[in-house]
């Protein structure tokens, strides 16, 4: 008894360091919202009372209150991490729920599930990108055809969808109409939804592949991917939209450095010059395309700030996936599960801190047409998620890029289009570099793989 007691003493520590952190956390939250004025109303949510601040600096305060979420999860994650190493938690072999979570989010292997199909014989390692079969060019050109296809249908409707939900007014029962407000609640069942569907998919799949990376690692993805998206929203509130696209437009090159600080990729001169040329000619063609003319607001330091850190966050996200797709072999929706598994945790924390939760659910309830598009809309983010994995699993972070820079092109161009914008000179010139980089970069792509061919073709025949 005492022995089967004492066994479960690393349980108990492990638990009482959540509950500890989470209070800790939990303490300081309240004592910012109490500094905040909020001490003396409690019906007003510390996200209500961040979002009343009207000062320059209300946007590093959001982020504050946001990382006090985030770090519900950090700090008792970072705390279990360094006991469960001091004293081998992981060697002993009691299986209980608790040492199969702890061993699969910090070795990969627990036994558990279809995330860690590693328990079953049946199930197979991916071969690696170096053994699997190469691909001819037109099965490439219809690889990329798809991924293109796939990422502009889903993210043209999700883009179209979001502003509506965002902007609309919607009707209760009893005929009231208001605004949906928080947007953290939109990424939070977008990431909910993504993570159901992976998960139920690869628990039914036919053939499991074995998973073998440490959960732990999807949190940075999922991490840098909300911080993006936070940073984005925020820009907007200090540089117009046309600016952001425009800065959105040479995303490429943020991309590529990111590549080459985290692992140490080597490009080719032809990628720079394309990647310049690319983004030169996305400029040229947002500042020549009328919807983007209607420029309005000004442009201010923090905003420039706030848009650099965005780009951050995204290329790291973009370079972290792929070289966890190099160096692990997962499958791109075991990929989506893992990532989206801990994006809901992170916002799911975040919101019940700050209270957005019970706001959320409360104006879900009472429109239920809110309810209908937040789905729809879930589901193009959930298919949009799909493309984006499989992308950045076939041809990297940085054609991903490319293809999601076109997108921004494609969806003006649609817009001019549909509307009828006329697009400048200058507009029509920039579509055309774009072109231009586009063809030179695949004309060198083949030429290279041509040459590298045929020596390797030649080898064996000098050895002789
Ligand atoms: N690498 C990676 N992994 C997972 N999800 C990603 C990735 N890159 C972009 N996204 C999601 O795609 C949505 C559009 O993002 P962006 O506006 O940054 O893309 S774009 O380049 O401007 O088109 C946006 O969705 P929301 O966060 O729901 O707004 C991004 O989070």
């Amino acid at each position: 008894m005492y022995a089967y007691k004492m066994g479960r003493v690393p349980e108990l520590v492990i638990c009482s360091f959540i509950v500890v952190s989470l209070l800790v956390i939990h303490f300081f939250s309240d004592l910012l919202r109490a500094s905040l004025g909020g001490y003396y109303n409690q019906d007003v949510t510390l996200s209500q009372l961040v979002e009343s601040q009207s000062s320059d600096y209300a946007w590093f305060l959001k982020l504050l209150v946001n990382c006090f979420g985030y770090s519900c999860v950090f700090v008792p994650g970072f705390l279990i991490y360094k006991y469960v190493g001091r004293i081998n938690y992981l060697e002993r072999g009691n299986k209980t729920f608790l040492h199969k979570a702890i061993n699969m989010c910090i070795t990969g292997n627990s036994g558990y599930d279809q995330l860690d199909a590693g328990s079953s014989t049946a199930d197979k390692d991916r071969p690696a990108a170096s053994t699997a079969p190469k691909r001819t060019s037109s099965q490439e050109a219809v690889q990329l055809l798809w991924c293109f296809g796939g990422l502009m249908i889903s993210y043209l409707t999700w883009g179209v969808l979001q502003e509506k939900i965002m902007t609309q007014n919607y009707l209760n029962f009893t005929g009231e109409s208001a605004k949906f407000k928080d947007s953290q609640f939109l990424v939070f069942s977008n990431r909910l939804l993504a993570f159901l569907v992976a998960l139920a998919y690869l628990q039914w799949q036919p053939s499991p592949v074995r998973h073998r990376a440490p959960l732990y690692k999807y949190s940075y993805a999922s991490f840098s991917n909300i911080m993006s998206a936070w940073f984005q929203y925020e820009a907007l509130k200090f540089v117009n939209f046309p600016t952001q696209v425009l800065a959105k437009s040479c995303k490429i090159i943020p991309v590529m450095l990111m590549g080459k600080i985290m692992s140490k990729a080597k490009y080719e001169s032809y990628e720079y010059v394309t990647a310049l040329l690319i983004s030169l000619g996305m400029i040229f063609f947002m500042s020549g395309s009328s919807d983007s003319s209607k420029a309005s607001g000004v442009t201010t330091l923090t905003g420039i700030f706030l848009l650099s850190m965005y780009m951050v966050f995204d290329s790291f996200t973009a370079n972290w996936q792929g070289s966890l797709f190099k160096g692990y072999g997962m499958t791109p929706l075991q990929m989506m599960c893992g990532v989206n598994l801990f994006s809901s945790i992170f916002t799911g924390a975040s919101l019940s801190m700050q209270g957005g939760f019970m706001d959320s659910l409360a104006f879900a309830t009472e429109h239920p047409k809110f309810v209908f598009d937040m789905v729809v809309l879930s589901v193009c983010s959930a298919v949009g998620q799909l493309f984006i994995y499989h992308t950045i699993d076939v041809f990297g972070p940085v054609v991903f890029t490319i293809i999601m820079t076109l997108r921004q092109a494609v969806a003006i161009m649609l817009s001019c289009f549909i509307y009828q914008h006329s697009i400048s000179l200058l507009g029509i010139f920039g579509v055309l570099i774009v072109f231009v980089a586009i063809f030179l970069r695949v004309y060198c792509t083949q030429r290279l793989r041509a040459i590298r061919k045929r020596a390797e073709a030649n080898k064996p025949k000098m050895a002789v």
